[in-house]
């Protein structure tokens, strides 16, 4: 190529530039607008709603379907989240509690959720994620729910038994572990491994096989082991690209989880409904007396009515009332009449039923 044809080529990116510019300043204002009709709508003492998960949903699935390339969809709908979420946080910045410390999956999970116009906020414990939720000092938080290699985050669902809580939103993220050495570290005098007991699950096979006779050692999260490896000459730390990014550790074996297709779940959670999208799921929990047969009763309302079941965890109640606790995922929306009408004769055999959220698919 000549530098003729580069030069023109820049020139017409620019005026691109100039245009998409234009652009998307044209839209924040317009969101702007949107943050003034919901104000004015609003009877007396109700706060705004600014943050409407349905409608982000339908923006990115119709930003996905009408995309024409070369970008793909998901890089397509990246970008325009982004855009959304800086529109928002002209309309009101989002404060966003998640499972700390910085540079954990669940951060990354927060921020390809509500993109990176958002106040973040580590915290130590998940239960301190529900509980800042709880006080109002913030308006989400995020937490991991399960892992497709290790199974459900108890503390997870325990701490939904303790709090009133909705959920909001899901998404998912593929887990990629590194092993991680600091620029003091002896690789070949590594005696302790580091990294959250489950991500030490999700690497054992890798484990057994490199590192046989070294010390793995359970802290609290990911980004921690990170922390800590910083400081040492023989240790190292299994845990993601944020962590290794944050703590400017080297990567000496990449991608050493046991499945390719690690991924997590993880659930926004807060205290606002989502309306219906067409394309939802939603969160129970149900404890039914124990008797034989209960879990079957439990099921056949939801087999007999064509109603997908993604997901289904049990947990010791943990009190009198949740004697036996189920959680169950189920596609579609509480308030679709289908659903409703299943729910009501769930009710009828269970002791408890609570409805923790209806929420859209998650997109990205
Ligand atoms: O449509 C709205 O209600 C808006 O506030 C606009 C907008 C957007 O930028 O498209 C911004 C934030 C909401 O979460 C959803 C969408």
């Amino acid at each position: 190529m000549s530098e003729q044809e580069l030069k023109a080529l820049r020139v017409r990116i620019d005026s691109l530039d100039e245009k998409v510019l234009e652009l998307i300043s044209e839209r924040a204002r317009c969101a702007q607008e949107v943050a003034r009709v919901k104000m004015a709508e609003l009877p007396a003492g109700e706060v705004p709603v600014f943050y409407r998960p349905e409608r982000e949903a339908a923006v990115l699935k119709r930003v996905m379907e009408r995309n024409r390339g070369p970008l793909s969809n998901e890089e397509m709908a990246r970008l325009f989240r982004e855009i959304m979420s800086s529109c928002l946080a002209l309309e009101q910045p989002l404060k966003v509690a998640y499972l700390g410390p910085e540079g954990t999956f669940t951060q990354a999970a927060a921020l390809k959720h509500f993109g990176h116009a958002v106040i973040s906020k580590p915290m130590a414990a998940i239960d301190e994620v529900f509980r800042e939720v709880a006080a109002g000092a913030v308006n989400f938080g995020v937490v991991p729910v399960e892992n497709s290699t290790e199974g459900a985050v108890n503390h997870t669902l325990d701490s939904f038994l303790e709090h009133d809580m909705v959920i909001c939103g899901e998404v998912e993220l593929r887990i990629h572990h590194h092993l991680l050495v600091g620029e003091n570290t002896k690789t070949d005098s590594i005696s302790r491994i580091y990294s959250h007991a489950q991500s030490l699950a999700q690497c054992r096979k890798w484990l057994d096989a490199h590192y046989p006779n070294v010390e793995r050692v359970a802290v609290a999260s990911n980004a921690e082991a990170a922390k800590r490896v910083k400081g040492e000459w023989n240790s190292a730390a299994i845990a993601g690209d944020m962590a290794a990014g944050l703590y400017g550790l080297t990567r000496i074996a990449e991608k050493i989880e046991d499945r390719p297709d690690n991924s997590t779940r993880f659930l926004m959670i807060g205290n606002q409904e989502v309306p219906p999208t067409g394309d939802d799921k939603t969160s129970i929990i149900v404890s039914m007396s124990n008797k034989p047969g209960a879990l079957h009763e439990l099921l056949v309302p939801f087999h007999e009515n064509g109603i997908d079941l993604t997901r289904i965890e049990t947990r010791p109640s943990r009190s009198g009332k949740w004697t036996y606790v189920f959680f169950i995922d189920f596609v579609g929306h509480h308030r679709d009449p289908l659903i409703k009408a299943v729910l009501e004769q769930i009710s009828q055999e269970a002791v408890a039923l609570k409805v923790l959220g209806s929420y859209p698919k998650a997109v990205l």
